[in-house]
């Protein structure tokens, strides 16, 4: 038995990731991490998780996790995330990192994209992006992975297989996504707020949201070329999901049929991602670690609709895959 950590298990992936873990006959979780001092139990904070873990959420220093755990699951803030993650590898732990401190490339791009310094910029660049569909095997093993953002899994899973292919160009790929408000976490932020959001729709981070530095890395090393796409999410006001629409240039023999066929063949086999014959649905893969997609070609542009529950596929259900590879279990166990 796999005995595992939560930092962060108070909030929204903390959630999921417990809902997950709780089905999960390899694994066993022994600590849960909060800032708070009060130690309350999780049936207080998680009322949905009463009767099935008899546990606290405690404030333990890093020795005491290495004590109890061989593996944490990091669903903290950015910064907060990574003085942590250092702490715990330096103690031989294995971690799934669920914040973003770990998916970009070198120190200079997290300054600029994230306004403050890397606390661990060392591992920048050698930490796999954990997405197994596309980096399967420098996952397995692995000692610290890097789970994707949200938005980055639906529109990286959607566009990888095509410009690898030559189907699309490198420029001119515009993503326009649209998200749940749990994307934002459970800390209340004002646009988040029930009366700011209910009944609205707004743009948010508008040429400047850091997922667009993301997706363009993990689509140029997928694909071994530049890439750099436009990238706008949208607050949607429903608590789940991501449903992103993505325009690019036809390159090639692109057609409605080879587009298909290119994406098919990518994911034959892979449990998580399928295409499908009609524009999906945001419920379609609610409360599931699914991504459907749908592809086609329609005046002068390929046209892909790409979407997952940004808690499971973009966030808990992605670092429960990941925790499979790197322990060794079957890459599905405890994964719909
Ligand atoms: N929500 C989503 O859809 C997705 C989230 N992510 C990422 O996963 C991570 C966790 O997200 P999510 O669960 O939604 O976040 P939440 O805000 O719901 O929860 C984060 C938890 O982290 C703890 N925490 C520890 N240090 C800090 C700090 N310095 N500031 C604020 N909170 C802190 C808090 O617990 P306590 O108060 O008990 O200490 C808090 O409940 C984030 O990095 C997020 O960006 C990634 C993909 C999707
Ligand atoms: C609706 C909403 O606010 N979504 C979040 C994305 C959540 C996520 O994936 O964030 P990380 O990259 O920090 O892990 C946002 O736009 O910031």
């Amino acid at each position: 038995m796999t005995r595992v950590a939560i930092y962060g298990a108070s909030g929204y992936t903390g959630l999921e990731l417990l809902k997950l873990l709780a089905r999960h006959p390899e694994a066993r979780v022994t600590a849960l991490l909060t800032r708070q001092d009060e130690a309350p139990h999780l049936s207080e904070i998680h009322p949905q998780l009463t009767g099935a873990f008899d546990l606290r959420l405690e404030n333990l220093s890093a020795d005491e996790v290495a004590e109890r755990a061989d593996v944490a699951f990091t669903c903290l803030p950015h910064a907060a995330s990574a003085e942590v993650c250092a702490d715990l590898l330096s103690r031989d732990m294995k971690v799934v990192d669920l914040s973003a401190d770990y998916r970009l490339g070198d120190a200079a791009t997290y300054q600029k994209w994230y306004a403050h310094e890397h606390p661990d910029a060392g591992r920048l660049g050698e930490t796999p992006y954990g997405l197994p569909e596309l980096f399967r095997t420098q996952i397995i093993g692995a000692k610290l992975v890097a789970n994707p953002g949200c938005y980055p899994t639906s529109a990286i899973l959607a566009l990888a297989p095509l410009l690898r292919a030559g189907l699309v160009e490198r420029d001119g790929i515009v993503i326009d996504s649209k998200s749940g408000v749990s994307g934002a976490g459970r800390t209340p932020k004002l646009p988040f707020h029930y009366p700011e959001c209910n009944e609205s729709f707004s743009a948010y981070g508008v040429g400047t949201h850091r997922h667009m530095p993301e997706i363009d890395r993990v689509l140029s090393m997928a694909s071994d070329q530049s890439v750099e796409v436009l990238f706008t999410p949208h607050l949607t006001p429903m608590d789940r999901g991501i449903l992103s629409t993505i325009y690019a240039t036809p390159k090639g023999d692109a057609t409605p049929e080879s587009v298909v066929t290119a994406l098919k063949e990518a994911y034959a086999g892979e449990r998580f991602v399928s295409i499908v014959d009609t524009p999906p649905a945001t419920k379609h893969v609610a409360h599931t670690n699914r991504c459907h997609i749908y592809a086609t070609v329609v005046r002068g542009k390929v046209l892909l609709v790409s979407v997952i529950d940004n808690l499971i596929k973009g966030a808990s259900g992605a670092a429960v895959q990941n925790f499979n590879l790197i322990c060794g279990f079957d890459e599905s166990t405890a994964l719909i």
